[in-house]
C-alpha cells in the first residue's frame, strides 16, 4: 500500500499504526463513497454477465449500453469492447465472469496513465493557480490543500484573486483562520492581477513559500474571465519564471457531463496543469474521471470526498479502482 502525503500525521509524528489507521480509514471513506457509482457501473454490467453463458455480440452490445448509461464516455466503452473483443479472440477469455477482470485492468491502465502527484519543490516559491466554476469546490480544495502543506512543513498563504464577490474572499477569509495560513487580500472589485503581484511581492521577501491562489469562476461573463485569468497568468509569469507553476481545475464529479465541457473550456483558454476532482463521494457520476483521464491528456492530482479537511488526497488509480470494484461496507 503507498503512502501518500496527508497520511503523515501533524507535528510530524510517525506512528506507523495510525498512519496505516488513517490510509485504511480514506479506503473504506473512498469505498463508501464511491457505493452509487458502483451501483449503477457495475451492478449492470454483473446483470448482464451473469445472465449469459457463453460471449457473443449481444453481450458486447448490452455492455456497452451499460457503460454509456454510466457516464464513462464513449471512447472508454469502445476502447474496453476492443480489448475484449481482442481477448476473446486470441482465447484469453473464455467465460463472461472474466469480463470484468478487462474492465478492472483497462480502467486502471487508463487512469494510471493520469496518475502523476503534484511535486512541489523545496527551498523556492510555488505558486498555484486555482480555477474552475463557483461551486465546484475551488475554496474548499484551497483550504484542504493549505492544511497538507502547512503540514507537510511550507509556509504557504492564501491569496484572495476572486475580487469579483465579497463572498468569496469572506469564506477564504474562514479557511485561512480555521487552518492558519495567511490570507492576501485586497479590496473587492480591485484588479486579480495586482492581488497577485502584491502576494508574490511578499513570497520573494520570504513571506511564503507556496501560493495557492483562489480566481473566480463566474461563468455568465466567461470571455472577461478568461482574458482576467490570461492577464493573471502573464503577470506571474514577469514577475517569477516558470509562475504559475500550477494550474489546478477543480471540476465537480456531480456535474458529470458539464465537468467535461468545463475542462475543455478552461483547457482551451488557460492551459490546465493538473485536475481536481471533488464530490466524488455520494455521486453515482464518478465514471465520469474515466471520461476525463480518456479525453484529457492531464494529471488527475487530487480527489474530494467529503467536506472534512481530511477528504482531500492525491489521486492514486489503484487506489480508486479497487476501491470501487470491492463490494460491501455501504
Ligand atoms: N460532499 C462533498 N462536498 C464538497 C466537496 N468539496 C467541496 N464540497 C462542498 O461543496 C460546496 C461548494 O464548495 P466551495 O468550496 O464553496 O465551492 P467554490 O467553487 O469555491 O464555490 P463558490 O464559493 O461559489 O465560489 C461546499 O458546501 C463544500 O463543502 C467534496 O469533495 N465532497
Amino acid at each position: 500500500m503507498k503512502w501518500n502525503r496527508g497520511d503523515f500525521p501533524i507535528n510530524g509524528a510517525t506512528d506507523h499504526m495510525s498512519i496505516f489507521q488513517k490510509k485504511q480509514g480514506f479506503f473504506d471513506k473512498l469505498k463508501r463513497g464511491l457505493a452509487k457509482t458502483r451501483d449503477l457501473l457495475l451492478t449492470d454490467v454483473d446483470d448482464i454477465i451473469l445472465g449469459k453463458k457463453e460471449i457473443d455480440q449481444e453481450l458486447f452490445d448490452e455492455l456497452e449500453e451499460a457503460l454509456i448509461a454510466a457516464d464513462v464516455g464513449p471512447a472508454f466503452t469502445s476502447e474496453l469492447i476492443e480489448k475484449m473483443t481482442d481477448s476473446v479472440k486470441r482465447k484469453e477469455l473464455d467465460s463472461p465472469e472474466r469480463l470484468k477482470e478487462v474492465l478492472r485492468s483497462t480502467m486502471k491502465t487508463l487512469l494510471k496513465k493520469n496518475e502523476a502527484p503534484l511535486v512541489i519543490p523545496e527551498k523556492q516559491i510555488f505558486t498555484i493557480l486555482v480555477v474552475g466554476v463557483n461551486g465546484t469546490g475551488k475554496t474548499t480544495t484551497i483550504g484542504k490543500l493549505a492544511n497538507q502543506f502547512k503540514e507537510e512543513g511550507r509556509t504557504v498563504a492564501m491569496v484572495a484573486a476572486d475580487t469579483f464577490r465579497a463572498a468569496a474572499i469572506e469564506q477564504l477569509e474562514i479557511w485561512s483562520q480555521r487552518v492558519g495560513v495567511p490570507l492576501i487580500k485586497q479590496k473587492q472589485d480591485s484588479d486579480p492581477s495586482a492581488v497577485v503581484f502584491d502576494a508574490i511581492t511578499a513570497a520573494k521577501s520570504g513571506k511564503a513559500e507556496v501560493l495557492i491562489i483562489d480566481t473566480a469562476g463566474r461563468l455568465h461573463t466567461q470571455v472577461n474571465l478568461m482574458e482576467e485569468m490570461k492577464k493573471m497568468k502573464r503577470i506571474m509569469g514577469r514577475e517569477l519564471p516558470g509562475a504559475p507553476h500550477e494550474v489546478l481545475l477543480v471540476l465537480d464529479a456531480t456535474t458529470g457531463q458539464n465537468a467535461v465541457n468545463q475542462a475543455k473550456m478552461f483547457t482551451d483558454a488557460v492551459g490546465v496543469t493538473g485536475i481536481v476532482l471533488t464530490k466524488l463521494d455520494g455521486t453515482s457520476k464518478g465514471g465520469v474521471i474515466l471520461r476525463i483521464a480518456q479525453e484529457y491528456n492531464i494529471p488527475i492530482r487530487y480527489i474530494g470526498i467529503g467536506e472534512g479537511l481530511d477528504d482531500l488526497r492525491e489521486f492514486n488509480s489503484e487506489e480508486f479502482v479497487e476501491a470501487l470494484f470491492e463490494q460491501g461496507n455501504h
